[in-house]
């Protein structure tokens, strides 16, 4: 008992900053330095973790155990990397991060959300918070304690790969998004400080810091030119919210702000994030963010981790190499080139949040949540989502009346296109694996066509012809038909487009089906896609963005059981040669401006 006390840093009776501090001044230079590293599951172990005292681990995009691995299968893995932490000498637990943005969306049956660009159109802060909340429970259940989100990221340029990840175009909408942070980690009694409201919560993390979303010409991980008027009225404002409502960690950008990489922003991190705004949480690495400090890659990777501690990292994402960053980091230690006072503000910071977050109370993750993966209120709740996603962009030909809500009873209907009865497509990247997956057995959800199937009347014959042409179109006396086309699931710089064209071959089968019978179009993509060619032809037109797993809810929003409410969270373009192109440009002459959106009855929503 006298020993037991003695060690201030496990008596939970003690603050928390009494308890990092104890810890602190027991810890060796390695031990110290394994706080700041974050590995990979696929490297991890039980002996890893304990001999090298690992702060953390993870799953990168690809990064799943095995295809269909269950809660249980999760919980198994995870805690016996965490019993290798708990016998490290210290015995200090560490966090599993996985990248839960749009639901923990990698794992097997999880319920998948809406892509944020979709969450951006229904600007619900209330339903963004519930989200949030059913986002926490899903990643307990699976044993793992972070999430690698909120991606806070103002999309200023469609063709950068991950605008789907982004809410907006426009700061305010972001700003008021981050309350997804209160249902991901719980609310902060204080405000500004780092919360994490026990076993039903994650720790959140607000990235990438900062300008991810304002690269030259969109393209990814690569320059963001702007003055600081720019950046403080553009990417800069959503940080203050995050860290107001106890974000625990700051991930920083793979971009280059002015042509310095963001991982070695010394101004920007340490100068700006931590002394001026006070951040108390963790600033974390982006994937191999040390090594793409250079070309090529890894280049002189001493000199990225000197540039990277000493600009203000924290926890370093390296996910593979850690051998070599403690190496290089202990020789930087011992030869004066980052002094400890760095290396201690770095393990406070770790320390801070794993003693908020109660991790060293309840280390090991147990089997009491995991029916909350893919719960069926999970699924209503995502489906509500999805109905507030929609945005209505077109409703009628001129002088026609509205085609939509559509009949449920009626003859024969075409249901038709690529995307129709996809469930890859429907959910995006990020989903099952990095860069999405393509068909309809890699998870559990609901296709477009499904929905269509069990929302119409049963005398209503529904007819699923993914390619028709003409002669099967006028072949067949359809009522109406509904074609769902779009973009391919992608993730990152696999999405960058110069383009922004409609996946072959949609304009085809729009073509062929809209001359004869009236249609209504359904978008999934992650972003606004070339569309003006089509709309002499299309009667309906609806933006569905990345809906995941439960299209019910864009067959509710068809059918008339609910009104549309959603606005478009960025500017519709006519042509990709006027991008960039955003809301308040002195040059504005978009097919669809920013925030628009239609009721059935052609009344516009804002
Ligand atoms: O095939 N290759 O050789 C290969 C090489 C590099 C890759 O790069 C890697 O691919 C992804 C899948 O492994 C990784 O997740 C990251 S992305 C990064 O990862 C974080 C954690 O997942 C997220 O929170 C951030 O938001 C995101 O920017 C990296 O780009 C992928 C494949």
């Amino acid at each position: 008992a006298m020993a037991e006390s003695f060690m201030k840093y496990k008596d939970k009776n003690q603050a928390v900053e009494v308890r990092v501090q104890d810890l602190l001044s027991r810890m060796t230079l390695q031990e110290k330095i394994g706080q700041m590293t974050q590995i990979d599951r696929s490297v991890a172990s039980f002996e890893v973790m304990k001999n090298y005292s690992i702060g953390s681990t993870l799953s990168g995009g690809e990064s799943v155990p095995f295809r269909g691995a269950t809660a249980r299968d999760w919980i198994n893995i995870i805690n016996e990397f965490q019993e290798g932490a708990l016998a490290s000498r210290l015995g200090i637990p560490m966090f599993y991060g996985i990248d839960a943005i749009h639901g923990n969306a990698i794992v097997y049956n999880a319920t998948v959300f809406p892509h944020n660009i979709g969450l951006g159109a229904a600007r619900d802060a209330e339903l963004i918070r519930k989200i949030g909340a059913a986002t926490a429970l899903e990643v307990r259940a699976t044993g793992i304690s972070y999430a690698f989100a909120p991606c806070i990221a103002v999309c200023r340029d469609p063709r950068w790969g991950r605008c789907y990840e982004s809410y907006s175009e426009d700061p305010q909408i972001v700003q008021e998004m981050t309350d997804i942070i209160y249902g991901l980690q719980g609310e902060n009694p204080i405000k500004g400080i780092p919360y994490v409201g026990g076993r039903d919560k994650v720790i959140a993390c607000a990235k990438h810091y900062v300008g991810d979303g304002g690269t030259t010409n969109g393209i990814d991980e690569s320059n963001t030119v702007i003055d600081a008027a720019g950046l403080f009225k553009i990417h800069m404002p959503a940080y203050l919210d995050a860290i107001n409502k106890g974000v625990s960690t700051i991930m920083v950008s793979f971009s280059s702000l002015n042509g310095k990489k963001m991982h070695a922003n010394r101004d920007l991190i340490t100068g700006y994030l931590k002394n001026t705004l006070q951040f108390k949480g963790i600033v974390i690495s982006d994937w191999e963010g040390l090594d793409r400090m250079t070309t090529p890659n890894n280049a002189n990777f001493t000199n990225s981790v000197l540039a990277g501690i000493r600009a203000g990292l924290d926890m370093v994402m390296l996910p593979y190499n850690y051998t070599e960053f403690m190496d290089i980091l202990t020789n930087l230690v011992k030869n004066d080139y980052v002094p400890m006072e760095r290396i201690d503000d770095a393990v406070r910071r770790i320390l801070r949040v794993k003693f908020i977050m109660g991790l060293f109370e309840n280390p090991m993750a147990d089997f009491s949540l995991i029916n909350e993966l893919g719960s069926q209120a999970h699924r209503n709740l995502a489906r509500e989502a999805v109905r507030k996603s929609l945005v209505l962009l077109k409703n009628g030909k001129e002088g026609d009346s509205p085609l939509l809500p559509l009949p449920k009873r009626t003859s024969k209907i075409l249901v038709a296109g690529t995307h129709a009865h996809n469930l890859g497509y429907q959910c995006g990247g990020w989903t099952i694996s990095w860069q999405g997956f393509l068909d309809n057995n890699e998870n559990r959800g609901t296709t477009i066509l499904n929905a269509v199937r069990s929302a119409v009347h049963p005398s209503t014959e529904v007819v699923y012809k993914e390619e028709p042409d003409k002669e099967f179109v006028n072949s067949n006396n359809f009522t109406y038909a509904i074609i769902v086309a779009g973009e391919p699931s992608y993730a990152e710089w696999h999405g960058d487009s110069q383009t922004l064209t409609m996946t072959e071959p949609g304009p085809a089968i729009i073509s062929n089906v809209c001359k004869s019978i009236k249609c209504v179009v359904v978008v999934i993509s992650g972003r606004p896609i070339v569309i003006e060619p089509y709309m002499d032809s299309i009667d309906a037109l609806v933006a569905a963005w990345l809906p995941g797993t439960e299209g019910q809810g864009v067959t509710d929003m068809l059918f008339g059981d609910y009104e549309f409410t959603g606005k478009l969270p960025r500017t519709w373009f006519r042509t990709v040669d006027q991008l960039p192109m955003n809301v308040g440009d002195l040059h504005y002459d978009p097919l669809f401006p920013f925030g628009y959106g239609l009721t059935t009855n052609n009344i516009r929503l804002s």
